[in-house]
């Protein structure tokens, strides 16, 4: 745990704050297309009714008993059962959301909904529309360039790919013009570490399935391709979450798109595959991905892992609010040392989508408030952050 942690964490219940209009706004619209998205029978909305309610009171019950976990999150609960939802940690409140969510839909129970996902509709939508065929196209060029603008169009292609979050979608927010100024720039920090040593593991903990998680592929494909990386080892979430998370079988779907593409793209792919049949690339689904915890109560195995990694990579706003336990640090407070406890090199990628947020310099964040726009938290915003 950092040694300071006099940082409140970010509760829901602060008027006109970002997290408040998450539980507000954003779970009763997701809620109605989750509602929709599938054709559920009467159980499942019974079930869907009984959380839209709960939502609504704005009390916090315990999960029902027939969950596999509810112990788990009974102890993790204790104090917050009978609460309001933006009165507890909004870290907890919204990992607890959506694993009602995924009980609700019978992800877990016996029946005929067990393994499906009621976000596989949206996440398939985009993997199939147009704009990936456009994205997928544009590498053809990037192919073309010199290899330092290669990379670098290829990390800026994984760090602009965090902003197609399908939650923003719900309610159409995060939608705004894209600032090519990066609020924090570490990336020489990033090539260092590779660089300055023999290739090892490299460890990529993913965020969102589709416009993100291929991205996300194409820079794990110039790793390996460069010798900069000897494996890469993958980590996805372990099962459905924030809609838009990356499972296993988006996974799968992400390299079949890849593979599929025509040009760069499907050469790309077809490195990936192979290099996931040889092992090279590694797929992973650790419980701890979903877990409501700040990366400082990471379990022993991935702790290891970490430590044994020439460098992590973690991608995307949620990864981000864990690492920095999801509180309100005085932003200025160095990355380095809110991350101090985290086992080997590591760095972030995320566009800005919530209020959580250190290491910045005190004149840009100045300049940044003073353009009177939502920058915190609208996904216009990107930043790069890291330390060796
Ligand atoms: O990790 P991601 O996909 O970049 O972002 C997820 C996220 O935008 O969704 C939440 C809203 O439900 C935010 O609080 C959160 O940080």
């Amino acid at each position: 745990m950092p040694e300071t942690t006099d940082a409140p964490p970010i509760l829901g219940n602060v008027p006109g704050s970002y997290a408040l209009g998450v539980f507000r706004e954003r779970h009763p619209a997701l809620l109605r297309q989750v509602r929709d998205a599938l054709p559920y029978t009467p159980d499942r909305h019974r079930a869907l009714d009984l959380l839209e309610d709960e939502v609504a009171r704005d009390v916090i019950a315990p999960l029902d008993r027939s969950a596999h976990d509810h112990a788990l999150w009974d102890e993790g609960g204790r104090e917050m059962f009978g609460r309001r939802w933006v009165d507890v940690p909004f870290l907890w409140a919204e990992s607890y959301f959506y694993r009602k969510i995924l009980h609700a839909t019978g992800y877990f129970e016996e029946g005929p909904w067990r393994g499906v996902d009621p976000f596989g509709p949206v996440k398939r939508a985009e993997l199939d529309g147009e704009a990936v065929d456009a994205e997928l196209a544009a590498l053809d060029e990037v192919a073309a360039l010199p290899a330092a603008e290669r990379e670098r169009a290829l990390l800026l292609g994984s760090l602009w790919g965090n902003r197609a979050d399908l939650t923003f979608a719900v309610t159409r927010s995060g939608q705004g013009e894209r600032v090519a100024d990066l609020v924090a720039d570490d990336s020489a920090l990033l090539w260092s570490t590779l660089r300055g040593r023999e290739p090892g593991t490299v460890v990529v903990v993913a965020d969102n399935a589709g416009r993100e998680l291929l991205p996300d592929l194409l820079l794990v494909d110039l790793l390996l391709e460069e010798g900069l990386a000897a494996e890469v080892v993958l980590h996805v979430k372990p099962y459905p979450y924030f809609v838009s998370d990356a499972t296993p079988a988006d996974l799968a779907e992400a390299l079949r798109r890849l593979a599929a593409a025509p040009g760069e793209a499907g050469r790309a792919g077809g490195r990936l595959w192979r290099a996931t049949r040889s092992g090279r690339l590694r797929p992973r689904a650790h419980d701890f991905s979903c877990a409501p915890l700040p990366y400082w109560d990471m379990p022993v195995d991935l702790r290891a892992e970490f430590d044994a990694a020439s460098l992590t990579i973690t991608k995307g706003d949620l990864n981000y609010r864990r690492l920095v336990g999801d509180r309100l640090w005085p932003p200025s407070t160095p990355f380095a040392a809110v991350t101090a406890y985290f086992p080997g090199p590591l760095v972030a990628l995320r566009t800005l989508k919530s209020d959580a947020l250190v290491g910045i310099d005190p004149e840009v964040l100045a300049a940044l408030d003073a353009t009177g726009r939502p920058w915190r938290t609208s996904g216009t915003h990107a930043m790069i952050q890291g330390r060796p």
